[in-house]
């Protein structure tokens, strides 16, 4: 089973830039993918499109099994956006509260109080978001994935930022959600982020998909995921 299906994905704003060409990938349940690329590479432009946020010009999207545009894939999947806007005008319970309530879930405040405290936030989880750093707000972006634990999660860049005990957390919490039989597509230019946690690697460039293959597969033939995106973007073949 695929808990992300994408086929001949096209996507350009206005004439000029092509941003995405003819993309295709899946993830399948029970794994983490890392999806990598350069800057303007349309990886943004992708986890638009998965989530509805841009309207998809060509090709077809499916979430858990659904169109992408539905009801259903909707509630399979969140979405953890590279910003850190939250409504600063919300305590973090408030925010977890509504986050979670779209997807008509109710939060065991045990449970995200406890995750507050296991990711340095302790007795935090009742303040004015107003008042957190940029890399709390990472975190309880995080927080509130872990929370809903649908069947795909997204993490555009959400990671950058959070300060390396918190990482470490967030690749064992990740990890959990694949052991349940979840997903997770990381978008991410940590390299050994990806070595460590993603079974496969979504390479972008220039709005194609240039790999995709397991990261050990890509390890064993390159050194290193560094070393297979320099050494790509270095021969000069795009
Ligand atoms: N709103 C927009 N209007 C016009 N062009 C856009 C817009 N957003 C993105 N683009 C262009 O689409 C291409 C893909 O951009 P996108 O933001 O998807 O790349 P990215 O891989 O996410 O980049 P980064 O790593 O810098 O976040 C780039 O050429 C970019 O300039």
């Amino acid at each position: 089973m695929n808990d992300l299906e994408i086929i001949g994905l096209d996507y350009s704003y206005g004439r000029e830039v092509k941003a995405l060409d003819g993309v295709g990938f899946s993830v399948p349940s029970g794994s983490v993918v890392g999806l990598l690329g350069p800057n303007g590479s349309g990886k943004s432009t992708l986890i638009k499109n998965v989530f509805d946020l841009l309207e998809s010009q060509a090709g077809t999207i499916a979430v858990g099994g659904s169109p992408h545009t539905t009801p259903e894939a909707k509630r399979e999947a969140v979405y953890l956006s590279s910003n850190d806007y939250l409504p600063e005008f919300l305590t973090a319970a408030e925010y977890v509260a509504m986050m979670a309530g779209f997807y008509g879930l109710e939060v065991d405040r045990e449970d995200a109080a406890d995750l507050f405290s296991r990711f340095a936030m302790d007795g935090r989880y009742d303040d004015l978001i107003e008042n957190f750093s940029h890399g709390m707000r990472k975190k309880t972006q995080l927080i509130v994935a872990l929370l809903v634990r649908r069947r795909l999660t997204v993490i555009d860049e959400t990671l950058n930022g959070v300060d390396l005990e918190a990482l470490h957390l967030a690749e064992k919490e990740l990890a959990g959600l694949r052991d349940e039989g979840r997903s997770v597509l990381l978008c991410t230019h940590d390299f050994p982020v990806l070595e460590r946690i993603a079974d496969e690697i979504v390479f972008l460039d220039h709005g194609r998909v240039v790999f995709n293959a397991p990261t050990a597969g890509l390890v064993d033939e390159y050194g290193s995921l560094e070393r297979m995106v320099y050494g790509y973007l270095e021969a000069g073949e795009r």
